[in-house]
């Protein structure tokens, strides 16, 4: 059954590559994720800490430029020629004296305490009934801030701007040397100054990454905004809170559907009635805020790619390297494997590149080395033994087919050399004939002899027989005391006759064994194939044979002829 195909597990250079690029793929991705879930979370941190710290400086300045405000109110209040009022000059001269330190004073002016302006800078609205404005009803309890508002009245006495005139306007009342009140002073504090203060603080990298300061009032009137904001109402989360006290930063939906990382702080105190309290927001689209970041990420993960590229390159190189010699080892050793031939242990190189490498190769070689000796050792000892076997067999053989006793040919060689001598006879159409010999008498010679004795004289007789053949005839020893004599090309058939006498003499003759001296006859068939025989090489030793025992029966020592063979 052929074995199930198996997928070739992968070089040793794939392995150390993919696992390398595996591993950068995973840091890159790990790090990544560190920045997403870190770094990210830092920087919106940072980006509400910064404009949580732009409300605060926002706040403050507010803060700021109203109490100071309230200062110079109130100093001008305490003003000697302001207490007094004798003349409406001296009291402006004194207030256009602070409108020059402070030019966002759009107006300075004291009304008496009936509200109509006694004195005011540059004149304006003198005469005029301020007394039902906020800042002069206010003025009158103390010194006291008024909440931003449109101009009213000096809206078109003031030079035109860009922006319509806003104020905010602090007030504080004014008292004879006497106690009694002589009327309220107040300064119409121009709102371009809140819009410069948030310029200023806003920088021109703020703005790009577009930051912007939004200043409310407490019932989400926007006093200060971007364009087509101010004096809307707005409802944010970061309101709610700084309404709540608080301040800090969070991330938010606007009502414009975006997302702004809000910094929220409240300025003024409520006891504090010369202070303002209003919501500063410092917003940032939260893409924007976060914008550097994602940058950095962006970075990082280019810088990792390029990184892991160049790591899983060089983990390349160096793995291919590392495998080099490896494979050439293996490649040999395939070769060897797939019966290529030819891969000696001289063939395998020894490798330096590095130690490992080096042992191997080594190790390999005398592998090789000490596999081709066992191989020579055994090819050498197969040959031997198919040497061994081979002259075994043909000893063998060369037993299976002689007597072992007298030397001559057995039964076997003889029953071969009769067929091929009757396959002869009828190719060439010459007779052939079969002398069937037994000696007289042997038993006795074992008998009174010994077996050694008997087998001597077995041996002579054979000699003696053979002695008087001619070389091309057989002399076959059957068994025991039988001997045949297989005649070849008779002539004249009568030779075979003539060769059994011939032998007859030459067995009486005594024989010398080792210990004594013997003499016996022997009795002798003898049976012509003449090559229109049709008989089968027992039916010719049969003849033989039967004709051997009719010697025997005539008295033996002598010759019988079998009759012809029957056709
Ligand atoms: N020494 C020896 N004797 C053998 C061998 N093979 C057979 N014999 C003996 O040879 C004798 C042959 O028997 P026979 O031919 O009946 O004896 P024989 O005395 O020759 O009788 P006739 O043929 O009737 O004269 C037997 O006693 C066998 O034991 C042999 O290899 N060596």
């Amino acid at each position: 059954m052929p074995e199930p195909s198996k997928m070739a597990p992968p070089r040793l250079a794939t392995l150390v590559t993919l696992g390398t690029a595996a591993i950068v793929a995973a840091t890159v991705l790990l790090l990544l994720g560190l920045i997403n879930h870190y770094a990210i979370r830092y920087a919106g941190k940072e980006a509400g800490l910064r404009l949580q710290q732009l409300s605060w400086q926002m706040r403050d300045s507010l803060d700021r430029v109203v109490a100071q405000a309230a200062g110079d109110v109130q100093q001008l209040s305490e003003l000697q020629q302001v207490r007094e009022a004798r003349a409406p000059a001296e009291v402006r001269a004194a207030l256009d004296s602070l409108q020059k330190t402070f030019p966002d004073y759009a107006w300075i002016g004291m009304a008496d305490n009936g509200g109509v302006v006694y004195a005011a800078t540059g004149g304006m609205l003198e005469g005029a009934n301020v007394s039902a404005r906020p800042w002069f009803q206010k003025g009158k309890a103390g010194l006291r801030a008024a909440d931003y508002h449109p101009a009213v009245l000096l809206g078109k006495l003031l030079p035109q701007s860009a922006d319509p005139w806003r104020f905010v306007d602090v007030a504080a009342p004014v008292t004879q040397a006497n106690g009694d009140a002589r009327g309220v002073l107040g300064v119409h504090l121009s709102w371009d100054w809140a819009r410069r203060l948030a310029r200023t603080l806003i920088t021109p990298a703020l703005r790009e990454y577009g930051a912007e300061i939004i200043v409310l009032r407490d019932d989400g009137t926007v006093l200060l905004g971007p364009q087509g904001m101010e004096e809307q109402k707005l409802a944010t989360a970061s309101l709610a809170l700084a309404l709540d006290g608080q301040t800090g930063f969070l991330q938010e939906v606007w009502p414009d559907g975006r997302r702004y990382v809000t910094g929220y702080s409240r300025t003024g105190r409520a006891q504090d009635l010369a202070s303002l309290q209003w919501v500063v927001l410092v917003r940032q689209p939260e893409h924007a805020a976060m914008a550097d970041w994602h940058k950095l990420e962006r970075r990082i993960l280019w810088l990792s790619l390029a990184l892991g590229l160049a790591l899983a390159g060089t983990a390349a190189w160096l793995a291919r390297r590392l495998a080099r010699p490896m494979n050439a080892l293996s490649e040999l050793m395939e070769a060897r494997a797939a019966g290529a031939g030819g891969t000696a242990a001289a063939d395998v190189p020894v490798l330096d590149g590095f130690r490992e490498a080096g042992v191997l190769s080594r190790a390999m070689r005398h592998l090789l080395q000490a596999e081709e000796q066992h191989l020579s050792a055994l090819q050498t000892m197969n040959e031997e033994l198919e040497a061994k076997v081979a002259a075994r067999t043909a000893e063998l053989e060369a037993i299976a087919m002689r007597d072992m006793l007298t030397g001559l040919p057995n039964r076997r060689a003889l029953m071969a050399a009769l067929q091929a001598a009757l396959n002869r006879s009828r190719r060439t159409g010459k007779a052939c004939a079969v002398l069937f010999l037994d000696l007289d008498g042997f038993k006795g010679v074992n008998d009174t002899h010994g077996h050694d004795e008997g087998d001597e004289l077995l041996r002579q007789v054979g000699a003696r027989i053979l002695a008087c053949v001619r070389k091309t005839d057989m002399v076959a020893r059957l068994a025991g005391d039988e001997f045949v004599v297989l005649l070849e090309l008779l002539a004249y058939p009568p030779d075979a006759e003539e060769t059994a006498a011939k032998i007859m003499p030459l067995l009486r003759a005594p024989y010398t064994l080792r210990t004594t001296e013997v003499a016996l006859s022997a009795s002798i068939g003898v049976a012509l194939h003449q090559p229109h025989d049709t008989e089968t090489l027992e039916g010719l030793l049969s003849r033989a044979d039967h004709a051997m025992y009719g010697a025997k029966r005539q008295g033996k020592n002598c010759i019988a002829l079998a009759p012809p063979a029957q056709p």
